[in-house]
């Protein structure tokens, strides 16, 4: 394969509803340091000079994103599904329609994650571009691990070597992510992110070390840690 032509696209899962984070509409569509959590998310991305275009998936239903997103000037599908995964593949297919090709390389970013630096997504395409398989930005665990029993009582403490939690955007080629994602719905098999489809089919994705501050904004706390640390950005 030519690895010259291949070209590098976001994918951006806009279409959740955000029940954990408590803010009385969809998360994405928050204020924060003064412009929504995905115009921040997709200011980020636009950073990123490898990025030919990017891909937002909403929800049929959203009639928001225009005015959150009011300097967007990349590719929207409002074909988003019940999970992540279904709006992952249907934005993948909407990648398609658009002559994205096969072997091109597409980075799933959660546009709850609006604390991402382009050098990360830079770090992220420079170690997956020459990678068979592709891969994910994700942090090593630092803090002890429990796992809980019934009442929120510990059950047993976990060996935390050898563990990361994923983080996105997660790299892969389209035509994998897609057959990994279709393999995924019709086994039944439950992803929650784009690497656990493609270890189904028995591939290993790169670990690429990511960053704390890109977490992804879920409880009602995250807001006001989001809202300080951008605002100490320059
Ligand atoms: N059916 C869905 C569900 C989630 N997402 C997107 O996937 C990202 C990560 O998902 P999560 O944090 O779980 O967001 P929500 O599903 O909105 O939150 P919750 O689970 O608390 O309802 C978010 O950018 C969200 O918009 C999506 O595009 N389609
Ligand atoms: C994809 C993800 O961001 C990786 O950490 C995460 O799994 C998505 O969140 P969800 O709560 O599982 O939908």
């Amino acid at each position: 394969m030519n690895e010259l032509a291949a070209r590098c696209f976001a994918l951006v899962p806009c279409a959740g509803v955000g029940l954990r984070a408590g803010q009385g509409g969809p998360k994405q569509y928050s204020t924060v340091a003064g412009r929504s959590v995905v115009a921040h998310t997709l200011a980020a991305l636009a950073a990123v000079p490898q990025l030919a275009q990017t891909l937002v998936v909403l929800s049929p239903e959203d009639t928001q994103f225009e005015a959150h997103a009011p300097d967007f000037a990349g590719w929207i599908t409002r074909t988003g599904g019940a999970t992540r995964a279904d709006s992952v593949a249907a934005g993948l297919q909407a990648l398609r329609a658009q002559g994205v090709a096969e072997h091109d390389w597409v980075l799933v970013h959660d546009a709850a994650r609006c604390l991402l630096q382009p050098a990360a997504v830079q770090r992220l395409i420079e170690a997956c571009v020459g990678d068979a398989i592709g891969g994910l930005l994700a942090l090593p665990l630092a803090d002890t691990l429990k796992a809980a029993g019934p009442d929120d009582r510990v059950n047993a403490t976990l060996d935390r070597s050898a563990k990361w939690l994923a983080q996105t955007p997660q790299m892969f080629r389209l035509g994998l992510l897609q057959r990994a994602l279709h393999e995924a719905a019709a086994t039944g098999v439950n992803v929650t992110d784009e690497a656990s489809a493609i270890e189904a089919l028995g591939l290993a994705p790169q670990l690429v070390p990511g960053e704390l501050e890109n977490f992804k904004l879920t409880w009602p706390a995250d807001f006001a840690l989001a809202e300080r640390l951008l605002a100490s950005r320059p």
